[in-house]
């Protein structure tokens, strides 16, 4: 993992987001840090991704569109109708242009965000946790439910987040992107063999 100097990036989000945005940010780097501490995570990983995680937030679609296509991504037709989706995707692009951010693992947990990704790793997991359970996302009770499963169980706190935002997505009458579907279903069969380990184990005892 390369050096980040946490005051060069802070001065950029200063100059390029609005404050409330930069304070969402810093809430994600602490919940992002909290979290790597109780899974056994790298701490410095999970701060740095979770600083880095929204770069790209206020860009122009035809920015996010432009950078997404240059770089290789085949743009998916929900992320054409929304280029907004491609923002955590841009902003892994910029963590490694504007920071020299080089491991992979950092890369891929800003890139995965906002949809999530079947198979992705703890750190992943994290950030997506972190952006969406945050202390400015509000209190109800159905978000503090999935706030204590992301201390035991990041995978059933993932499907869960997934079930909250999918719903939400519905009722506003938007469009899904299919990729956090696939999220969901992930982590859900995940979370479920995880509690069959458990019941193992304790049949062994
Ligand atoms: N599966 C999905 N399909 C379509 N839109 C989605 C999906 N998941 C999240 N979004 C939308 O993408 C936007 C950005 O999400 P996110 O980066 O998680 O939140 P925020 O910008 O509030 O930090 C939000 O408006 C959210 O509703």
């Amino acid at each position: 993992m390369n050096f980040l100097d946490r005051d060069r990036v802070l001065t950029w989000l200063y100059d390029h987001l609005p404050q409330r945005r930069v304070d969402h940010i810093l809430r994600v780097e602490q919940v992002a840090e909290d979290l790597a501490l109780v899974h056994g995570v790298d701490p410095e990983k999970s701060r740095q991704a979770g600083l880095l995680h929204d770069l790209a937030k206020f860009y122009p679609p035809d920015t996010l569109l432009s950078t997404a296509r240059q770089q290789g991504h085949r743009i998916h037709p929900v992320e054409q109708a929304h280029p907004h989706l491609l923002h955590a995707w841009v902003s892994a692009v910029e963590a490694n242009r504007l920071f020299g951010v080089e491991s992979p693992e950092i890369l891929a947990a800003i890139r995965n965000h906002t949809l999530g990704c079947p198979g992705m790793d703890a750190l992943s997991g994290i950030i997506f946790l972190a952006d969406a359970l945050e202390p400015g996302r509000g209190e109800g009770a159905k978000l503090n439910q999935i706030r204590a499963w992301s201390q035991q169980n990041w995978h059933k706190a993932v499907w869960k987040t997934c079930d909250h935002t999918l719903k939400q997505l519905l009722k506003a009458g938007q469009m899904i992107h299919p990729q956090m579907l696939e999220t969901r279903n992930w982590a859900m069969a995940q979370a479920k063999l995880k509690k069959d380990d458990k019941l193992e184990s304790l049949d062994r005892l």
